[in-house]
């Protein structure tokens, strides 16, 4: 429910935490241009909340005023122009003791006060399920916060969708299809690795698109033998050629996800090194020369589909007009055809993974795909 007692809003503040995602940009344009024309001022923090927490690092000042001018252009950019961090979060910031051990320190404190100091009355954090944990803490702790969603593994609940994803998955399913050709002429089993932690939104879209013969998600642990008899299978038909589409966070039924470094004090575990391993167990299963294709950080570069800016200018004005009308600890949601406010709460550590029994994995089945169980 909106508060009506609220005192009037003259300055807000921005931030965008964790992995970039094309239509970051769209965002800050959207929310600045729907500030200005409520006569509010909008700055930008720079990197997360680095910006206010690390002020030692940034000489020229930690925020950024944003003007109509400043965002002139914006919304086709890729990246972010305030910069991100998946290594600040303020409830446990990591601090390196005299020892040289990293330790997790609370200093949502300390962000509040900077937010009381520079007169900032409302902050608009967009961010994954990380920033939106983070932002959900600081409305419990009192600030005026409205959470706009992003990822481009498409693993926030509570919206259809978020923007990031679907320029991920155009740009894979491009990548997909090229590999087929030069599969085809080579005769060999092509493994494309795609980002995707703990759900397979990507690998499952774009492998779809892109007819790939197996899928393998972290949402359904794989038996390589299945995916080889799936090769086997071709080759009896003669199709000489496989596409495998891996996430990053799939792993075998007797195994576990394939770490490139675990978690430490600051920041998540990062994962990695699936594809190469599914490769090299497949062309130990079929006798056939395999190959990885890691696509990585190429996923989140590039310019914002037309969906996604759409999306992401939707929930910048969105997000302004919520705080207009009074409303904090929501977050903007697509709920087609409408962009309309859950509670951050709802949102708040949890994590949208693929149905097993949802339809787009029927349809992929029905397709002949295998999903290696
Ligand atoms: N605004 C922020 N400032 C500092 N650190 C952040 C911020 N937002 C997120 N983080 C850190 O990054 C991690 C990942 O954030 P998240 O928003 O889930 O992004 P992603 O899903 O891209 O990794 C969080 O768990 C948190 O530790
Ligand atoms: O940039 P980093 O730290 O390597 O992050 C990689 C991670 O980002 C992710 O793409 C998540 O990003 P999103 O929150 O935008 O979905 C994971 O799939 C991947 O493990
Ligand atoms: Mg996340």
């Amino acid at each position: 429910m909106p508060d009506a007692t609220l005192s009037p809003i003259r300055r807000i503040a921005i931030s965008t935490g964790g992995g970039d995602a094309p239509g970051l940009n769209a965002v800050i344009r959207a929310a600045t241009l729907a500030a200005h024309r409520r006569g509010w001022e909008i700055i930008g923090i720079r990197d997360g909340y680095d910006g206010l927490l690390r002020p030692e690092n940034y000489p020229q000042g930690g925020t950024l005023t944003l003007t109509p001018e400043r965002v002139e252009g914006l919304a086709s950019m890729g990246g972010t122009l305030l910069g991100s961090t998946n290594k600040g979060n303020p409830f446990r910031f990591p601090v390196r003791d005299v020892g040289g051990t990293l330790r997790e320190v609370d200093r949502s404190k300390q962000l509040l006060d900077a937010f009381k100091r520079m007169r900032i009355d409302a902050l608009v954090a967009v961010g994954g399920d990380g920033s939106l944990t983070i932002a959900d803490g600081l409305a419990e702790q009192g600030l005026r916060v409205v959470g706009v969603p992003k990822t481009i593994d498409n693993d926030l609940d509570r919206t259809f969708t978020t923007f990031g994803f679907d320029t991920a998955v155009s740009f894979a399913t491009d990548c997909i299809d090229r590999l087929h050709a030069t599969a085809a002429s080579h005769h060999r089993i092509i493994v494309v690795e795609v980002m995707g932690r703990y759900a397979g939104w990507i690998a499952l879209h774009a492998g779809m698109a892109a007819s790939a013969h197996a899928i393998l998600l972290p949402e359904l642990p794989f038996d390589i033998d299945a995916v080889a008899e799936t090769i086997a299978g071709r080759e009896a038909m003669g199709e000489a050629y496989s596409i495998v589409v891996v996430a990053e966070g799939a792993m075998p039924r007797d195994g576990h996800r394939s770490l490139r470094a675990a978690a430490e004090a600051g920041h998540a575990e990062r994962l990695g090194g699936i594809g190469e391993q599914v490769a090299n167990a497949l062309a130990a299963a079929t006798g056939k020369d395999a190959r990885c294709v890691v696509l990585g950080h190429l996923l989140r570069g590039g310019s914002p589909s037309a969906f996604d800016r759409t999306a992401a200018l939707r929930f910048g004005a969105a997000a302004v007009r919520a705080l207009a009308d009074g409303h904090s600890g929501v977050m903007v949601a697509l709920a087609f055809p409408d962009v309309n406010l859950v509670p951050l709460a709802d949102v708040a550590g949890r994590i949208k993974c693929v149905r097993l029994d949802g339809d787009t994995i029927q349809t992929a089945r029905d397709l002949g795909i295998c999903l290696g169980d």
